[in-house]
């Protein structure tokens, strides 16, 4: 794959099914009674190793591309794994199937790829142990592999010490299975998927700012879910209409649920102007169309509260702020580190490689935009958001880009090229 410099982006598209939503369906799909049938399923390689998982408990899923079908058996349906459970590269596929292991009477051993190897899973390890389950990392370093022993819960409260809606759904799930109820407060509002979707199947479970709670329900029932498109694979799309001059896009079928659309706010920041067409719910989901014009970018300090609403964005706003005028100053994103790849270090590494003026932080970066950046080879660290916000960087940048490896696309959007390509006139 190669990239270079390309003319204004006009027309359509429609990203593929949030990578979120698209786990949770499969998972609570599995543990409701009768079936859940989801329409809009991202078919990306993370996605697939939750439907994989799941199969190897006795689960009968069928995957028919336009609709996913899951065959649920209850709380207490699910069978010991027929062998190793494969998360593959997905953090969300390790941290939530492992609050549903919690409450199983069965031991069972998940790994994943050698990114996953490395991400820290002692943050689901302590509040899933304080409610009684037992886990026992093979490397003896809180990492996959790791084998988790099932047992009876108690409901507890956990402050988590980190903003991660995969600590607070693993903790929610094992709430499921509890003997009272479970609350969970984090430092920030982390996205709220699980508890918009858990609602839907039935669960007892409300929140309130920054705390959810969950009493155990015996019985969740199967649903019907659209998922709506990933704001995190529009992103690529919004920053590139937004810097290549002369572009208007419109992107159809964005979730834009608040807790997830800090790209927007971040753009707004940055002196976008993003028209919300035909907004509605979907599944209890907020969606719109969104429709990108092209405008010459400013720089803006991302921090704080912001942060969670656009965790996986980072990669791609840097490469906005690179194309900015000002400083721009990402804090309080400590989280980078621990991701696909340790995302501070691929961003500043590959943007100062295309010639920008960046400086890593110990929980950002400080990018002084309007420096003209050339096309390089990209590093991706087989991380799917480094390649696809560094494909963006190449149509805007003089020169050739090119990437160690792209094929880590596949994890979160697999026509990603094929997607933007459409676009190009
Ligand atoms: O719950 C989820 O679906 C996710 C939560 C976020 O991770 P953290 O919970 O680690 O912040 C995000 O980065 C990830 O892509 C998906
Ligand atoms: C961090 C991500 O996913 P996960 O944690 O599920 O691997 C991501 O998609 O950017």
């Amino acid at each position: 794959m190669q990239i270079t410099k390309t003319n204004a982006l006009h027309g359509t598209v429609r990203v593929p099914g949030d990578k979120s939503i698209s786990h949770r369906a499969i998972m609570f799909g599995a543990i409701s009674h009768g079936l859940t049938e989801v329409t809009g399923f991202l078919q990306g390689a993370d996605c697939l190793s939750t439907i994989s998982c799941f199969q190897k408990m006795g689960i009968e899923i069928r995957n028919e591309k336009k609709k996913v079908m899951i065959y649920g058996k209850g709380l207490h349906g699910l069978s010991a794994p027929s062998s190793i459970l494969d998360a593959g590269n997905s953090g969300t596929t390790t941290r939530l199937i492992s609050g549903i292991l919690a409450g199983q009477s069965f031991e069972s051993i998940i790994t994943g790829d050698a990114s996953i190897q490395k991400r820290p899973m002692g943050r689901i390890f302590t509040p899933l142990s304080l409610m009684g389950a037992a886990f026992f990392s093979h490397h003896n370093n809180n990492c996959a592999p790791f084998t988790i022993t099932g047992g009876s819960l108690k409901g507890i409260h956990y402050d988590s010490p980190v903003a991660s809606a995969q600590v607070k759904s693993s903790i929610l799930l094992a709430g499921l299975y509890a003997d009272g109820k479970t609350s969970v407060t984090e430092p920030y509002l982390s996205r709220n998927h699980t508890e918009l979707m858990l609602k839907g199947f039935g669960a007892d479970i409300t929140s309130e700012n920054t705390t959810a709670v969950i009493c155990p329900e015996p019985k969740l029932t199967g649903q019907k879910i659209q998922v709506p498109g990933d704001i995190s694979s529009a992103a690529y799309f919004i920053a590139a209409g937004l810097m290549i001059p002369g572009s208007e896009i419109l992107i159809e079928n964005a979730g834009i649920n608040p807790t997830r659309n800090g790209i927007l706010t971040a753009a707004k920041r940055m002196g976008a102007d993003i028209s919300y067409l035909n907004q509605r719910t979907v599944s209890g989901e907020p969606v719109a169309d969104l429709l990108i014009t092209s405008c010459s970018l400013k720089a803006a300090e991302i921090s704080g509260d912001l942060i969670p609403a656009l965790i996986d964005e980072i990669p791609v706003i840097a490469v906005m702020a690179a194309f900015a005028d000002g400083t721009t100053v990402i804090k309080d994103a400590q989280e980078l580190k621990v991701k696909e790849s340790d995302r501070i270090a691929a961003v500043t590494e590959n943007l100062k490689a295309m010639g920008a003026d960046v400086t890593p932080t110990d929980d950002g970066m400080i990018i002084r935009g309007g420096k003209p950046l050339c096309g390089t080879k990209i590093n991706t660290y087989m991380d799917h958001r480094i390649a696809m916000a560094f494909a963006v960087a190449g149509m805007a940048a003089e020169g050739t880009t090119t990437f160690s490896d792209a094929s880590c696309i596949d994890i979160s959007y697999p026509e990603f090229f094929k997607d933007m390509a459409s676009l190009v006139r």
